[in-house]
């Protein structure tokens, strides 16, 4: 059986992927819309990868602009197994500094219903487990590739997923504190739900770029501290990639792959077919 392709899904400052072999642009169509850009497609290490830039090549779309679900649907298409978001996010902790590596394992979501994070709908209910909402086995690999690449990481912690564009104010950012939050950001909860909707693991490679609002001694975040933050760490992100690429197992040992099995609800008899067809690519098979 052939490979299953791994995805990866640059956030802000990561448009482009080098270092890929047999390159090529993919534009694809889904039942979802259109996705946030072309794919780009091409080997690593003998592994098949697949490149989305989330925000679009020139980063066009707001984080609650972004078509999630059309972005995972066309992964899924293009035979994607495992997605790695990389991602920038503020710090919530004084011991994850601007530079250091944070592979979030939770999810605390603050989004306000913008967006739409669910394939489900139309006829056809549907609940996934979201206990555990990222890949354990993809997150130990990134952990692993990430101390390997000579990063300074933080293994697991708590992603605030805010609605944006604003950054939050400072009560806010005291009370994701208070919570025990370990990092904010605008993106990545929304992809962890429909990628486990999509059977796809989903694990995050996320750059602390900024210290929010909340620390006494450093400035509150703007974009353009952000973005410099980005431009010296982009290069270790990406040999982070490399790096779990090389370990990356063909086969998933991982309850993501069937988490939809008992996740529907509807008598089968009463599924619209246009929703089947939409959905066929996402649970046709348990349908
Ligand atoms: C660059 S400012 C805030 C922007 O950066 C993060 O994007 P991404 O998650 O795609 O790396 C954050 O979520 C906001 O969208
Ligand atoms: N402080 C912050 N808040 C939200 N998203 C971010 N992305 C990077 N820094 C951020």
């Amino acid at each position: 059986m052939a490979m299953d392709a791994v995805g990866v899904i640059g956030g802000s400052g990561l448009y482009e992927m080098e270092g890929l072999e047999d390159v090529a642009r993919v534009r694809l169509e889904t039942p979802f819309g259109a996705p946030s850009d072309e794919y780009v497609t091409g080997m690593l290490g003998g592994v098949p990868m697949v490149f989305l830039p989330r925000h679009g090549r020139g980063h066009r779309l707001l984080p609650s602009e972004v078509n999630y679900c059309a972005n995972i649907h066309g992964m899924k298409q293009l035979g994607v197994g495992r997605i790695i978001s990389v991602s920038a996010v503020g710090s919530l902790k004084e011991s994850i500094e601007p530079g250091h590596i944070v592979i979030p394992d939770q999810f605390v979501d603050r989004t306000k219903g913008v967006r739409r994070d669910s394939f489900f709908g139309d006829g056809l209910v549907a609940h996934a487990g979201f206990a555990d909402p990222v890949c354990h086995e993809l997150s130990v690999l990134l952990y692993r590739a990430a101390l390997t690449a000579g990063a300074t990481v933080h293994r697991g912690g708590t992603y605030v997923c805010m609605e944006g564009p604003a950054f939050s104010t400072r009560a806010e950012s005291f009370m994701y504190r208070s919570l025990d939050a370990s990092v904010i950001g605008m993106t990545n909860l929304t992809e962890a739900k429909l990628a486990r909707e999509a059977e796809i693991c989903y694990g995050i490679i996320a750059l602390s770029t900024d210290y929010d609002c909340w620390h006494e001694t450093h400035d509150d975040v703007t974009v353009e501290a952000i973005l410099e933050i980005i431009r010296r760490n982009v290069a270790m992100a990406k040999s982070i990639i490399r790096q779990a690429v090389t370990e990356i197992r063909a086969v998933r040992n991982c309850a993501c792959a069937t988490a939809m099995q008992y996740a529907v609800l509807t008598d089968r008899s009463v599924i619209p077919a246009e929703t089947r067809r939409k959905l066929d690519l996402i649970v046709g098979k348990y349908l």
